[in-house]
């Protein structure tokens, strides 16, 4: 058995509104290198730690946590759609896992997944049907959220039972890191929109295209300096980075929600998926970073990183 971890932002808006080409010259050679590392290590199981953004987890029934035992990737902002190849006994054992350390993940044999899973699949496989896969939601978006200790605790579960599989396991954190798109918020939504955030599945094509034109059209504005979204956060970006490089990760426990949001933006949140993917790394001993890229892209309205890690060899 043997673990690595690859850890990436992912932003709706790659390919649509392109930052300057020396920009993504850069981000394209950082994901070249992890695919280059995840290629070399040629996994045999994917688990992929993700959020969601109202498309599989909505309020009619929002867990902090879900693994999927089988699960189908709805195919927003041009990325694969369909059925994804998951490992069932896996989830199930890692479900296990998590219950018996006392952390009450849900399950599902019917999981919808989004861009915020599938983006990091289609990046670093080419599609959602290389590797199996096992994945792992992690509530980013919808408050009330619960400490974001939790999710190291999660990923220290998930960890514990993929090194006992005879399987080399690669631990994909998706999404993050400093950043604050127009994600709609329960609190603060029209009664037209807080129906969608409870119940709004499967969108028609018009109203999903319509969604996705919201999120565009806000990039272009952000990227302008004409929206009133939160700034990017480098420095918080990096001090996140040097948490999760230092493998001491618990550190983070005492990072208030509210500080998440003040300091970083709302989907900042969504580190909660780096911060898994790192403490299920840490199953198998103390760790190093191979890799690390970080910029922070107005453009895609993200603090953009991409990280590589592996068990530290002796
Ligand atoms: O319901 C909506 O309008 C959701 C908008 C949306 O999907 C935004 C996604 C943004 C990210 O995934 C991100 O920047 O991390
Ligand atoms: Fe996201």
């Amino acid at each position: 058995m043997s673990l690595a971890l690859c850890a990436l932002s992912h932003t709706p808006v790659m390919g649509v509104h392109q930052p300057a080409d020396d920009v993504v010259d850069r981000v394209q050679a950082a994901i070249d290198d992890a695919r280059k590392f995840v290629v070399e290590f040629d996994p045999e199981l994917v688990v992929v730690f993700a959020p969601d953004h109202y498309n599989g987890f909505l309020y009619d029934l929002m867990p902090s946590f879900c693994i999927g035992a089988a699960a189908t990737a709805v195919g927003d902002y041009g990325t694969s759609g369909g059925p994804l190849p998951v490992d069932g006994s896996a989830a199930r054992a890692f479900t296990a896992a998590a219950l018996e350390r006392g952390v009450d993940v849900a399950f599902s044999e019917r999981m919808t997944v989004d861009h915020g899973c599938v983006q990091p699949l289609d990046l670093l496989f080419g599609g959602i049907d290389a590797v199996p896969v096992v994945p792992v939601f992690i509530n980013c978006v919808a408050e009330p959220l619960g400490p974001v200790g939790r999710a190291r605790l999660l990923g220290e579960a998930i960890g514990s039972a993929a090194v006992t599989l005879d399987r080399r396991v690669l631990l994909l954190g998706s999404g993050g890191l400093s950043h604050d798109p127009p994600v709609p918020r329960l609190a603060e939504a029209p009664p037209e929109v807080a129906e969608r955030l409870i119940a709004g599945r499967n969108p028609t094509p018009e109203q999903r295209a319509a969604r996705q034109a919201r999120v565009f059209d806000a990039a272009l504005a952000y990227a302008a300096g004409t929206t009133d979204l939160m700034p990017l956060n480098p420095e918080w970006d990096r001090r996140f980075l040097a948490v999760m490089a230092s493998g001491d990760l618990a550190q983070i426990d005492s990072w208030s929600n509210e500080s998440f949001v003040e300091q970083a933006g709302h989907s900042s949140h969504e580190v909660r998926t780096w911060l898994a993917a790192h403490a299920a790394l840490s199953a198998q001993g103390s760790y190093e970073v191979r890799s690390s890229f970080y910029e922070a892209i107005p453009e895609w309205l993200a603090g953009f990183g991409v990280t590589t890690a592996q068990p530290r060899r002796s």
